[in-house]
């Protein structure tokens, strides 16, 4: 959720520097990274390079020359966001290389985001290159270098909304979805994630269609929906990229012709008011769910910090409204129209075959009869006249970072009198009775339970269908279509295998509580979690039982087209919802003619997607105003003895890569190489996190890491080998079945991802989430693979730390290195000299003024003609409120360092970061949020 006015520091590498460093990329100087740019990619074309460390390959080689050590800080300036809560304006401030601050996190349209993972996933590509070349493909125009600039190292982008979306405000960034989104990036941008994009392009050949070509203008009226404006958000004809299929698939997503009609939204049932373009999302959700004949619900892809939750809180709550006057106005009617919500067709067969027709029929009226006082008015009308089913109203499915996040908004924006009952469904003690969620209004839960506890649709056969989907280009279409055809009739016969297999699974006695009943409505926030149609989470929310499905999500598209069949697979929305459907239909048609083919996406996502972003006009109006964003970088400076440190773990790092060279083993090292480069991005922060760590448990440290390391020490070695045997025989995640980021294995033996794992280590759940298994679990019994070979080789921990170094005074917990100290000063320079001030003039009277107000003016349009135009007008006065800072690192030793300091300078802070409970975070983003006591509260992410 947002804040406002964030100033936004993070040091690290430039893009200056890394496009500085193209040509030494080729260059046979440069043998490490040389060997790391060809090396780092598999034979899919992923890049191997990025799905182990987190940094894009061109950082990790800058890191290696002398003359140009990351070091750097970059200051932004965001947006502010609306939001009532917002008291403060917000310092953002990155301690390591996080390409992704410069990239956003997987927005389509962001051009440093595309062409970076073109460098990524085509390092030969990326290679050719001059480095002017490359400078003038990779950064925006405000940031290309003609000539000497005056200001080198402040960059001001006032347009990239995956930047405002990084920083748009405090509990958005820390708590909220940016939160997980940051999660998500260490993990996904960088390994799955970031791997599926480059496959993507390692499948684009394409060229663009001539109104995209590169240095060509593009005629607006051509990709722009009729009234002319809409959607050009980050969309500027100067950064297309030649072969960049997702920029003619970003035209073409906002091509969209979007709705403009307001909804009437009764006053009193929302604490605020809504938004224009919020009131035109409702109008078009409540049109998406009462008149549309099949598919009740669509894709809200809103850009982030949109306000999509309160759309779906004034959606739920229009609903109820609706409901509760259609029932005092005609009751009978009433009847009729419940009757019908209750039509779940989708699963009709469900109770046809259901040996437990008694039974929930049984719980239903339990559930009934026990409190049906307290029951909602939303969810009474489908349970009431149910003869065959329990139901339940609105199940809302996100990510457990932002649980917390949609229970407060759902209570600070509804006012009393029309307050929703809400369910949080989480945790080890929570119900197992299904007829509980009859109860309330909404239930939130997350997409782990529902991965847990709801049987899974039959994964589709596909693979041959991709790779001739893949293949295309080199094949007539023709010959293609005809393959497919054959495969189709297969995928078919599948398919209606699969829909007994539905039925059946869905009377699994197994399935949780969340399975039972026929949701009225289903919400998956942060939808693009379900975009691979694969996994099992995927294929859970698939099963689930309902009348109203939608997706929220701000980067609907994040690998490829493929994201978009999982959610029409959930939304039901025919016929795209079979995959044979799908791929003949849409992936077929774009390889057969993609000028037609994307304009017939655009036809088929106009139905159900409502897309706006930050820029887009309403009237020609943006539909939000935001103050300018300014991003700063500056460049800190070693100390005499941190550069020491980093030349000389340069120089070994160097010696040891020309011995595996020698000895031909660079391929069998290449872990070792990469952990080699990380090192030296760590070195950049603080020389302390190079010593004594491998780089995964330094990122746990205070968590897993230790703990982990003292049970390990005491197990048999025979015991260690074992588990690292599992460990490195396991190619997916037992929870989310991707292959493992931070991988960690269990003592039972299962393998995770170690966010995936994190939940169950800290939440009241502790039970291993493998199925089956029921062990209980600890932060002590999870290893990671550098714990366990620590221990394995008698305590080796990996130090490339030379021994010169070792009592040195800079590998002290207490040493704050320039870095931090460079943190500290921007602490306080633009927070706490203006905090002072602040409090000083509030003491003599001056008071807080409001955040926006919607203002109505009048004004001259085109024909002559007055039109009453209204806006909403956010305050500038911006520096009356006291600036709040976020400081963020990907390593959570990092973090302890900081911390340290913070504390040395008295500085209020709250920490945050992936291990704590979500109790902890909730009540930490509050603290932050909230406490008037502190001057500044740094949320350590
Ligand atoms: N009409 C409104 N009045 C007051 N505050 C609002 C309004 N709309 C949105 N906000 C606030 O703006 C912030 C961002 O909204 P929200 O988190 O719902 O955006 P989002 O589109 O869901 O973002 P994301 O994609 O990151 O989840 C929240 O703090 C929310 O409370």
């Amino acid at each position: 959720m947002a804040a406002t006015n964030p100033i936004d520091i993070s040091s690290s590498d430039s893009e200056l520097e890394i496009e500085d460093d193209e040509d030494k990329i080729t260059s046979s100087s440069r043998p490490l990274p040389e060997w790391a740019v060809k090396h780092g990619t598999n034979s899919r074309g992923h890049a191997r390079l990025s799905q182990t460390i987190p940094s894009p390959s061109q950082t990790q080689i800058s890191n290696l020359n002398p003359s140009n050590i990351n070091n750097h800080v970059q200051i932004k300036i965001p947006r502010h966001e609306p939001n009532d809560n917002v008291k403060a304006s917000t310092v953002v401030i990155a301690l390591d290389d996080d390409p992704e601050y410069f990239t956003g996190n997987g927005n389509i349209g962001q051009p440093w985001t595309v062409i970076s993972r073109i460098a990524n996933g085509f390092g030969t590509d990326f290679e050719k290159l001059t480095s002017q070349q490359a400078l003038k493909r990779t950064l925006p125009p405000s940031l290309q270098l003609s000539g000497p600039s005056s200001k080198p190292y402040i960059l001001i982008d006032n347009v990239s909304s995956n930047l405002i979306r990084d920083s748009h405000g405090s509990s958005n960034l820390l708590a909220g979805p940016s939160f997980s989104n940051c999660q998500g990036y260490i993990g996904d941008h960088y390994s799955r994630g970031n791997s599926d994009e480059i496959m993507m392009y390692g499948n684009t050949s394409r060229i663009l269609p001539p109104t995209l070509m590169h240095g060509k203008s593009v005629n607006h009226t051509q990709i722009a929906g009729p009234d002319g404006h809409a959607y050009r958000a980050g969309v500027s004809e100067e950064r297309f990229s030649v072969n960049d299929e997702r920029m003619v698939y970003q035209a073409a997503l906002e091509d969209l012709n979007q709705p403009k009609v307001e909804a009437t939204f009764p006053d009193g049932l929302l604490s605020v008011p809504l938004l224009r373009h919020q009131k035109i999302a409702l109008d078009w959700m409540l049109q998406r769910e009462t008149k549309s004949v099949y598919c009740m619900g669509g894709i809200l892809a809103d850009d982030q910090g949109l306000g999509k939750t309160i759309s779906m809180i004034a959606l739920i709550q229009m609903q109820k409204y609706l409901e509760s006057k259609s029932k005092s106005e005609d009751p009978e009617k009433h009847k009729t129209v419940a009757l019908n919500l209750d039509d779940d067709n989708d699963n009709d067969n469900y109770n046809d075959n259901n040996n437990d027709t008694d039974e929930l029929e049984e719980v239903k009226q339990k559930g009934e009869s026990d409190d049906s006082k307290s029951v909602p008015e939303v969810s009474t009308s489908a349970r009431a006249v149910s003869k065959r089913r329990l139901s339940a109203g609105t199940l809302v499915v996100c990510p457990a970072s932002i649980l917390r996040q949609w229970a407060r908004e759902l209570e600070d924006k509804v006012p009393e009198e029309s307050k929703l009952s809400v369910l949080i469904y989480h945790g080890g003690s929570r119900t197992k009775d299904p007829s509980e969620f009859a109860k309330y209004d909404v239930v939130l839960t997350t997409y782990s339970i529902i991965t847990n506890e709801v049987p899974k649709q039959p994964i589709v056969d596909d693979d041959e269908i991709d790779e001739k989907i893949g293949e295309r280009y080199g094949l007539s279409s023709e010959f293609s279509i005809n393959k497919k055809r054959k495969r189709a009739s297969h995928v078919g016969m599948k398919m209606k295998k699969g829909k007994k297999d539905i039925d059946s699974s869905t009377i699994d006695p197994s399935a949780g509580a969340l399975a039972k009943p026929a949701w009225f409505r289903v919400i998956l926030d942060e939808a693009q979690t379900i975009k691979n149609h694969r996994t099992q989470v995927a294929r859970a929310c698939c099963s689930l039982r309902a009348k109203r499905r939608w997706c929220l999500s701000g980067t609907p598209i994040q690998n490829a087209i493929d994201d978009l069949y999982s959610y029409f697979r959930f939304l039901k929305y025919e016929p795209y919802s079979v995959y044979t459907a799908f791929c003949h239909g849409i992936k077929g048609s774009i390889a057969k003619d993609y000028v037609k083919g994307y304009k017939k996406l655009q036809a088929i996502l106009k139905v159900v997607m409502l897309r706006r972003t930050k820029a887009t006009l309403i009237d020609g109006e943006p539909i939000i105003k935001l103050p300018p964003k300014s991003v700063l970088m500056s460049k800190v400076d070693f100390t005499a003895e941190e550069r020491d440190f980093y030349t000389q773990l340069e120089a070994d790092s160097r010696s040891q890569f020309k011995a595996y060279a020698a000895a031909g083993t660079v391929n069998q090292n290449y872990a070792n190489i990469l952990l080699m480069l990380l090192r030296l991005r760590q070195a950049c922060d603080h020389p302390l996190l190079v010593k004594g760590f491998d780089s995964d448990s330094i990122r746990k440290s205070d968590s897993v890491g230790q703990v982990s390391v003292e049970m390990a020490k005491s197990l048999p070695r025979e015991m260690l080998i074992n588990l690292v045997n599992c460990l490195e025989a396991s190619a997916i995640c037992l929870v989310c079945k991707d292959p493992p980021d931070d991988p960690v294995v269990t003592m039972c033996c299962h393998v995770f991802c170690y966010q995936c794992v994190s939940e169950h280590l800290t939440g009241d759940d502790n039970t291993c989430p493998a199925r089956g298994c029921k062990e209980q679990l600890g932060a002590d019994i999870v290893f990671s693979r550098s714990t366990l070979r620590i221990c394995i080789t008698d305590g080796y921990n990996g130090s490339l730390v030379h021994p010169q170094f070792e009592n040195s005074v800079i590998l002290q917990d207490e040493y704050s290195s320039s870095k931090i100290k460079t943190v500290i000063e921007i602490l306080k320079s633009k927070c706490l000299l203006k905090n002072s001030s602040l409090e000083s003039q509030s003491a003599i009277g001056c008071s807080e003024t409001s955040l926006s107000s919607e203002q109505t003016y009048k004004e001259t349009d085109h024909s002559g003609i007055r039109v009453v135009k209204r806006t909403t007008v956010y305050s500038n006065s911006l520096a009356d409120r006291p600036t709040k800072a976020i400081v963020f690192s990907q390593w959570t030793r990092m973090l302890d360092l900081v911390e340290h300091s913070l504390r040395n300078h008295s500085i209020n802070y709250r920490r945050l970061d992936g291990t704590m409970s979500l109790a902890a975070r909730d009540r930490n983003v509050k603290d932050f949020n909230n406490d008037p006591e502190s001057l500044i509260s740094c949320r350590l992410l």
